[in-house]
């Protein structure tokens, strides 16, 4: 079992004994001051006295700052550190969460997260419980002094303290409430915004630019309602906490006048007991301010547990190493949604370093079936085998090193062209790098460029057009030369000089002996394949050679010579 990330280390707990002498030592300043004012009242006080006193001050005040210095850099560290650990364990388990939950509206929640969550759980460690420890200590400090020099004032003090406990109580009620909400909305609201970054181009183009900009205005606008709501929940309780918190001040005006009064008490012990309610009202304040933001941040650190908590990947680490690399779905059964299956009973073999060819309808679950040999997702029923092995029990890292994907979402890093294709064979030379470029068709495109190699793609690769990005990918399906190859040509939307780039690309990636999964959207590129698999309704309708389905007379046959009667 590994350990948890969220661990405090000794820094944080060094940091938090520090918070408690300095709270302590702020104590002492009173105990001074009031030795000083009683000297004053008693007519004893004398230059000896009175420098001693400042000696004792500030010898206090240098040793607070050495202990503040010391205490506030270990909490700093203490925190960093954690929250830097906690970052990285998150870093590594987002990596092993099944790749499914990326696609499920989730990328959001992950990115707050993975950034301000993490934030807000650092904020507790290096601020919230130091300021709350500390505070704490020099209210019971005070109550202890009141408390000696006249009991009934400690008590007192000490009721108006106790009052603190049924607010927070309700305090935290509102947290536990709207505080939740505030962020899950935020959350969303995260998602909302990534959606409409990464979509601005599409959006634009096809003129919803502005309506997808009101979705995210009343996704904001939602968020600022809820944050009202939130406070607007907490201000009754908290105003009324005040209220009570400065009662202290009459009743300990009029009480302690009593003993003072009758000689029991005397005048300088009475002006400091009375002056001690409103410094401690003050501090009450904090301190529940500071339980309240630790509460609301805490919201935070359970979200952190969540992840940590999240089921992994199941699956075997072991290197997949088959003698060949046949695909066989044996009866599998796949929905995205619970009650909408997709696939239905799919049965059929991918032969070893043959070319299959997937056709069907827009929607019929073709491109599931590359989801599922790439386990980007788990069949829910029936079997899938690589090389006779099945794949339900191997990690989906391991499934994928035997896998090249060139598909329609071609996704690129913000980073040189040279590095973004390196990143399928992180060791590959420079010339590896560039013989695969020219098999790809893009050698000379990319030479054209400024910088050559070295030009940057921008975020997500938007300095490029769509036919030099799919290029790039199957330069680096080219690169990795793995023994499984999935395909997804998508050639109809490019233009004509960018689609017979891509064509002629993909038939050079195709010289390489590989098992080929290709989904082809028009079928005269799949007419040579070895086999062709018709996909209806979630089932394999047909399967067999151009040939083969041409006699049958079947669905193929139909799409075959509508597609030849569209090109005549
Ligand atoms: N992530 C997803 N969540 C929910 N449903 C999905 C998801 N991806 C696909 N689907 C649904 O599964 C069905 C099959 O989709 P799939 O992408 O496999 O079809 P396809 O044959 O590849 O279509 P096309 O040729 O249009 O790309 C469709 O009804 C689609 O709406």
């Amino acid at each position: 079992m590994r350990e948890n990330p969220l661990k405090k280390n000794s820094r944080f707990y060094l940091g938090m004994v520090l918070n408690v002498v300095e709270g302590m030592l702020s104590g002492f300043n009173f105990l001074l001051l009031y030795e000083a004012m009683k000297m004053l009242w008693n007519g004893t006080i004398n230059s000896p006295s009175l420098l001693r006193l400042s000696l004792f001050l500030g010898g206090i005040f240098i040793l607070r700052i050495v202990i503040y210095s010391i205490g506030y850099t270990q909490s700093q560290i203490g925190g960093a550190a954690v929250s830097n650990r906690t970052r990285l364990f998150l870093g590594d388990k987002i990596k092993r969460i099944p790749l499914s939950k990326f696609t499920q509206g989730q990328t959001g929640q992950y990115i707050n997260i993975v950034t301000s969550d993490v934030n807000n759980y650092e904020k507790i460690l290096t601020h919230t419980v130091g300021d709350i420890v500390k505070h704490i200590t020099f209210c019971t400090m005070m109550v202890i002094f009141v408390g000696c020099i006249w009991l009934p004032g400690g008590i007192i003090l000490a009721c108006v303290e106790l009052v603190l406990i049924p607010f927070l109580w309700l305090s935290f009620r509102v947290v536990r409430k709207y505080g939740t909400e505030k962020n899950t909305v935020s959350a969303e609201t995260v998602s909302s915004i990534v959606e409409y970054a990464t979509g601005i181009q599409t959006f634009r183009a096809y003129g919803i630019g502005g309506t997808k900009n009101e979705t995210v205005t009343s996704t904001l606008k939602h968020f600022s309602d809820v944050s009202y709501n939130y406070e607007k929940h907490g201000i009754p309780t908290n105003a009324i906490q005040c209220i009570f918190l400065w009662i202290g001040l009459p009743v300990m005006i009029w009480a302690a006048s009593i003993p003072m009064l009758s000689g029991k008490l005397d005048p300088i012990s009475y002006l400091l007991i009375c002056m001690l309610p409103m410094l401690l009202a003050k501090l009450s304040d904090s301190i529940s301010r500071g339980l309240m933001s630790y509460k609301n941040l805490k919201i935070s650190k359970d979200k952190v547990i969540d992840i940590i908590e999240e089921p992994e990947e199941t699956g075997s680490m072991e290197p997949l190493q088959t003698a060949t690399h046949e695909i066989n779905f044996n009866n599998v059964d796949f929905s995205y949604v619970p009650g909408e299956p997709v696939l239905k009973h799919a049965t059929f073999t991918v032969p070893d370093q043959k070319l299959t060819a997937i056709v069907g309808d827009s929607g019929s679950g073709k491109s599931t079936i590359l989801n599922l040999i790439a386990k980007y997702y788990e069949a829910n029923g029936g079997t899938i085998s690589i090389g006779g092995k099945p794949i339900n029990h191997v990690a989906a890292e391991r499934v994928l090193e035997q896998i090249s994907m060139v598909d329609q979402d071609v996704f690129l890093f913000d980073d040189t062209i040279r590095e973004n294709i390196r990143h399928a064979r992180p060791n590959a030379t420079d010339e590896e790098i560039e013989a695969a470029c020219r098999e790809a068709n893009c050698d000379s495109f990319i030479r054209k460029m400024e910088k050559g190699y070295d030009t940057p793609t921008g975020e997500n690769g938007n300095l490029l057009s769509g036919g030099e990005r799919q290029r790039i990918s199957i330069a680096r399906a080219i690169l990795k030369n793995s023994p499984i190859l999935l395909l997804d040509e998508a050639t109809a939307s490019l233009d004509i000089e960018n689609e017979l780039a891509v064509k002629q690309a993909i038939a050079n990636l195709l010289k390489a002996k590989k098992t080929v999964v290709m989904i082809a959207h028009t079928l005269s590129i799949v007419k040579n394949a070895d086999q062709i698999l018709v996909v209806s309704d979630g089932k394999i309708a047909e399967a067999g050679t151009h040939d083969e389905l041409l006699a049958k007379g079947g669905k193929y046959a139909a799409m075959w010579n509508a597609e030849q009667k569209l090109s005549a």
